[in-house]
């Protein structure tokens, strides 16, 4: 687990180039460790590059790609995505995928996230993707899959933190998205929670992206979740 609470966030820089990515970076300075990187700004061009540059700046990359696609092409995806320097990559949470991805991530620095059920879903969201039974067991399902097959953490709402934190023991990370400081748009997540709300529930890691990005000083709203952590921290 981290201790660090600075280290605990991180910030999803989903912005449609590298210029703007980089410039954001500039602007955030000391005040972010841990960037995640996800499909916005790869597929904008210049993604891959914006997490090198970050590893060699000593920064933590999360390289959210949420994989899912035959084993054989979800191993040799994975296995690519490791040489790239990253510490953390997603994978959908079904048993194939997260089998083949951990197969491919063999004998590198690389840590696996499956991704249960996505923040934006509640029950009814599940229920009309033909998931009859609703959010809470389908992420236990997924979370114990994980776990036995080796996956080293997971993403879930902080809603989910306690109960899985207690199932599963102190060694899988918890990585929670949908993060709302106080008085924030919550937008298109459902299961949110505010940063030291999600702390106090057991997450490791909090995926904060607009709260941060679309703030009128970024700087200073990465700032105040720092301290929201620290405070809930040391509580
Ligand atoms: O279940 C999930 C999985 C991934 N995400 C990603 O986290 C950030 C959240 O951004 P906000 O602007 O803070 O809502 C975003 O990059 C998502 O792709 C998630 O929200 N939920």
């Amino acid at each position: 687990m981290q201790t660090n609470a600075r280290d605990r966030l991180i910030t999803a820089l989903d912005m449609p180039s590298a210029d703007e990515a980089l410039a954001l970076v500039d602007r955030l300075g000391d005040a972010v460790s841990f960037y995640k990187i996800g499909m916005e700004l790869v597929y904008g061009g210049g993604g891959l590059a914006v997490a090198e540059r970050l590893v060699k700046a000593g920064k933590k990359v999360f390289l959210d790609l949420k994989l899912h696609d035959i084993p054989n092409t979800v191993e040799r995806a994975t296995a690519q995505v490791a040489r790239l320097g990253v510490h953390l990559l997603t994978v959908h949470g079904y048993p194939q995928t997260m089998r083949a991805a951990h197969a491919g991530r063999a004998g590198t620095g690389l840590k696996l996230l499956a991704v249960t059920v996505m923040t934006s879903y509640d029950d009814d969201d599940l229920i009309a993707a033909g998931y009859a039974e609703g959010v809470g067991p389908t992420v236990r399902r997924r979370a114990d899959q994980a776990k036995d097959i080796g996956i080293d953490g997971l993403i879930i709402s902080p809603h989910e933190a306690a109960a899985l934190r207690a199932a599963l023991g102190p060694s899988m990370l918890l990585v929670t998205p949908g993060v709302r400081p106080a008085g924030s748009a919550v937008g298109d997540q459902k299961r949110v929670m505010t940063p030291g709300e999600a702390i106090r529930a057991g997450a490791d890691h909090l995926v904060v992206g607009r709260p941060v990005t679309a703030a009128s000083d970024p700087r200073a709203a990465a700032e105040a979740i720092v301290a929201d952590i620290s405070a809930n921290l040391t509580a």
